[in-house]
């Protein structure tokens, strides 16, 4: 079975083109594909495939390590568009893609006629807790509220990008045990589907530090749609203006919280690394 190597930022994806060949356990394959000992390495699998929808070009389905999916992925969508575009599966560079987070609509930057960089617009983000989801008394936002873990407490904005973020806006990024906190704030009983979950330092008005542990993957160099929820989640609290740059440990992505349409945009590069065939 044929297949891409890419990365967002170094958060990197097995992709395979299902328009030529099926796939027939995603889950099962994600696993073995992702393990980076027996396997090819990667942070998830993607799938290419045609969408039923009239108003999507394409449909993508993105498989975490452990083997489960998630409704979206921000840096796979940015490899997903480039992939189309320079493997000349569409002529477009504004496409439509179906995801289980609704139609996410990339855009390819081109230079010189190459993909320079790709800008994603992630659709409105999610603020209802019932919908993040977190349980708990109704409310409309989550917003610096106090969640015990074990014998801590921490102060977590909750955003859904369509996937679930936990964001904790610490004062040094650099003391955070991530491999300790991270697992534990991901399974904890209050998030009913786990969650990400991303610490955040504010540098200015402008700039944020961000470190991620993802579920079902654990800690990445980079998170997408997690970069967008901490964007929105630094203006929810105040801390930032509404187009930032974000620090991630593979580079930087550009967010915006549009204040006119409250869509999320990111821009960032999708970079291919080598094609190669797997051996069923
Ligand atoms: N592990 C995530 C999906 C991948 C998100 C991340 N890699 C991105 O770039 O958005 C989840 O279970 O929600």
């Amino acid at each position: 079975m044929k297949f891409t190597k890419m990365h967002g930022l170094g958060n990197d994806f097995v992709l395979i083109d299902c328009m030529e060949q099926e796939v027939k356990n995603p889950s099962q394959l994600a696993q073995e594909m992702c393990d980076r000992n027996f396997g090819i390495g990667a942070d998830g699998l993607v799938l290419i495939l045609p969408s039923d929808l009239a108003e999507a070009d394409y449909r993508m389905r993105i498989f975490n390590p452990d083997g489960s999916e998630p409704q979206m992925c921000g840096n796979a969508i940015r490899c997903f568009a480039k992939y189309l575009y320079e493997r000349e599966l569409t002529e477009k560079t504004k496409l439509n893609i179906e995801t289980l987070a609704g139609i996410i609509r990339p855009e390819l930057i081109l230079k010189d006629g190459a993909v320079e960089l790709v800008k994603v617009d992630m659709g409105e983000p999610i603020l209802r807790r019932s919908e993040i989801p977190m349980e708990g008394e109704e409310q409309e936002q989550v917003i610096k509220e106090e969640l015990a873990v074990g014998t801590e407490v921490f102060e977590v904005t909750a955003v859904s990008m369509g996937n679930p973020h936990c964001i904790i806006f610490v004062d040094d990024i650099e003391e955070i045990e991530l491999s300790n906190w991270g697992p534990q704030i991901e399974t904890h009983k209050v998030f009913p589907e786990d969650i990400n979950v991303e610490f955040i330092e504010v540098l200015n008005q402008d700039e944020i530090e961000m470190r991620v542990w993802e579920r079902g993957a654990g800690i990445t160099l980079a998170c997408g749609t997690g970069a967008c929820a901490s964007t929105v989640a630094a203006i929810l609290n105040g801390y930032t203006n509404r187009k930032i740059t974000v620090h991630l440990a593979g580079g930087d992505l550009v967010i915006e919280w549009a204040d006119n349409n409250n869509r999320v945009y990111m821009s960032g590069p999708a970079t291919e690394v080598f094609e190669g065939e797997w051996k069923l």
